[in-house]
């Protein structure tokens, strides 16, 4: 902590609704049904199939897309994106981070790109800030007095070549904040080589 920090900021209202977490939303077997989802995009990354069999498998995926369409709830009611027990909340969209430690000081959390974030024979610099973004949401979420903070801007400097498929660490944290303006700040590394730094604003705004 820098002693521009503000030292008494922090929640002082509970969690907007949509960020409380929920761990049976979906039901048990959920989380795998995300891993699978997860599957077919690395795999999707990896074929080059002949129109038949890519036709076969349209068909295939299609039929299980009108099927989740079926059930389909209000995005606030839906599974992903709440499963605090699940790698990225159960959201496939976002990369699979498991959250090590959260707290005023900040969120580490354990990473590991996969096929799908593949860019150019590392991983894809949008996926690393998708990464980085949403962990400023963790952090700022936890030093935000109430509502939450949105970013207004997020610069990443890459550093060195970010691996797919093994575990690396980030750490996001807040490290000044005046009035609703968070300045945000976040690292990922390889072990011990740095992969990538973030700077980011993020600003306090009411719940919506
Ligand atoms: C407890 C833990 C459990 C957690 C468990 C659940 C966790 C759950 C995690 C969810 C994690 C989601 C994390 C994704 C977060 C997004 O990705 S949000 C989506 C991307 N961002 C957006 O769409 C934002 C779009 N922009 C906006 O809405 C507005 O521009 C903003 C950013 C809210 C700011 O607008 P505003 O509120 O009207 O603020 P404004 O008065 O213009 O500016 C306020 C101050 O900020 C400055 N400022 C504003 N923008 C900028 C800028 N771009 N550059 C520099 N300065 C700026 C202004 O100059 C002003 O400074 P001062 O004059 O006060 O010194």
């Amino acid at each position: 902590m820098t002693s521009t920090q503000q030292a008494d900021a922090g929640r002082t209202s509970e969690l907007p609704k949509w960020a409380r977490g929920n761990s049976h939303r979906g039901g048990p077997g959920f989380g795998e049904l995300i891993e699978q989802v997860r599957s077919v995009m690395d795999a999707s990354r990896f074929i080059a199939p002949g129109d038949d069999v890519a036709r076969e498998l349209t068909a295939d995926l299609s039929r299980i897309v009108e099927r989740m369409q079926a059930i389909a709830v209000p995005v606030d009611d839906a599974a992903a994106d709440s499963r605090e027990d699940l790698p990225a909340r159960g959201n496939p969209s976002l990369p699979p981070f498991e959250i090590i430690d959260l707290g005023s000081e900040g969120v580490v959390a354990e990473i590991v790109f996969r096929a799908f974030h593949l860019g150019r024979l590392s991983a894809h610099g949008g996926n690393i800030s998708l990464l980085f973004d949403e962990l400023a949401g963790y952090a700022t979420m936890h030093r935000v007095t109430s509502g939450f903070a949105r970013t207004a801007f997020l610069k990443v400097d890459y550093r060195s070549l970010t691996p797919i498929d093994r575990p690396l660490r980030a750490r996001v944290w807040v490290e000044e904040i005046d009035g609703r303006k968070l300045h945000v700040l976040g690292t990922l590394h390889d072990g011990d080589r740095l992969c990538a730094d973030m700077t980011a604003l993020f600003i306090q705004v009411p719940d919506a």
